[in-house]
């Protein structure tokens, strides 16, 4: 098992990572979000023993690194992928996968399982972007570590090798039954291939949990907006629930007792009301997408949310609408100064 405990990063008199801990089972596999220069790098290089803690400490079975007693990135027994895959130009695929590694066999598995073994005698400068990925992986992998680092390993590909790629990196991670650490600026990718995702903001971890519970329940607005579309809406607590513009919801949220709250809305957690009788709201704009069609509408309270809908719905820009919360969602509430 994998522990980081309290760790503290700095680059001179600058607190990059501020106080995180979080251990990482089997096989488990951890992807960090969050935006451009929030840390999530510098989490993984320190993980690494490449950048030094200046508090905490990161520990494995069968070694443990602290401020002052550093253990160097080759006593870990990590393997780590780049985004720029970080291959040797002059050597085939077969040679990048087995240098140094002490098992070919192992290898040679790897090759095999990620659909690399009519290229092995290809040199990398021949290979496409997804190829050179599973190369790496491949030879990460047949080196057995004890936990992998990705850094962002699919973001100099094109979207749909990504889609396809995640997975089989995802399958290949749960086969060599290996702990992962996996960053991301991409949060469908975090939130698809993740057993848990950690969302960072200027150094600090704002939640730390299943995939399904940082998107449908956000530990705080910050993290609601970075994972996903996200509106809200002045919410009054009551003894029955809470009244919004789109009526009252059944719900009591444990951490707000009183007062103002501001209500999670997603464009899948309101749809329109068939009969739309009583309008309360007016569509401003109309994006098909596809599958479906994203609506933007201002509700007669002046507050903007987002709706999305089956394909098949249209409406004009103007046309008059009713809007309900969904009955199978219970939204994340927030209390109504929160905006960390
Ligand atoms: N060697 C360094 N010396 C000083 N500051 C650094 C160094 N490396 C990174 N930083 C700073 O530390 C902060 C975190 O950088 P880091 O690369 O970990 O962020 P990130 O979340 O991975 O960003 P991105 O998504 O852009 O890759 C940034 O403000 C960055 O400028």
């Amino acid at each position: 098992m994998l522990q980081v405990n309290n760790l503290s990063v700095h680059y001179g008199d600058k607190r990059i990572i501020n106080d995180i801990s979080f251990t990482l089972s089997s096989d488990e596999i951890l992807m960090l979000v969050g935006p451009t220069g929030c840390g999530k790098t510098t989490i993984l290089q320190c993980v690494a023993g490449l950048v030094p803690q200046s508090a905490g400490d990161v520990a494995f079975t069968n070694w443990r690194s602290t401020p002052q007693k550093h253990i160097p990135p080759e006593k870990r027994n990590l393997g780590m992928v780049f985004q720029d895959f970080a291959l040797f130009p002059h050597l085939t695929v077969e040679q990048n996968v087995c240098f140094r590694v002490k098992d070919s066999t192992l290898a040679d598995q790897w090759l095999e399982l990620l659909g690399l073994n009519d290229k092995r005698h290809v040199k990398p400068g021949n290979l496409s972007g997804g190829q050179k990925q599973r190369v790496a992986l491949a030879r990460t992998l047949a080196h057995q570590p004890s936990v992998v680092l990705l850094d962002e390993p699919l973001s100099n590909l094109d979207a749909a090798l990504k889609d396809s790629l995640r997975w089989d990196i995802r399958d290949a991670l749960k086969r060599a039954k290996v702990p992962a650490i996996w960053v991301t600026h991409d949060q469908s990718e975090a939130l698809s291939v993740g057993d848990r995702v950690g969302v960072l903001k200027d150094g600090i971890l704002q939640q730390l949990d299943t995939p399904e519970r940082c998107f449908s329940a956000p530990s705080n607005p910050f993290v609601a907006r970075f994972l996903g579309e996200a509106t809200f809406l002045r919410g009054q607590v009551q003894p029955d629930g809470i009244n919004s513009a789109l009526g009252v919801i059944n719900k009591r949220p444990e951490s707000v007792s009183d007062g103002e709250v501001q209500i999670l809305v997603r464009p899948d957690d309101v749809l329109f009301v068939e009969s739309g009788d009583k309008p309360n709201g007016t569509i401003d704009y109309s994006r098909y997408e596809g599958e479906t069609r994203l609506f933007g509408i201002t509700l007669h309270s002046g507050e903007s949310i987002k709706l999305r809908a089956n394909h098949e719905v249209v409406f004009k820009l103007g046309d008059n609408v009713q809007v309900a919360f969904n009955a199978n969602e219970s939204p994340a509430v927030f209390p109504a100064e929160s905006n960390s």
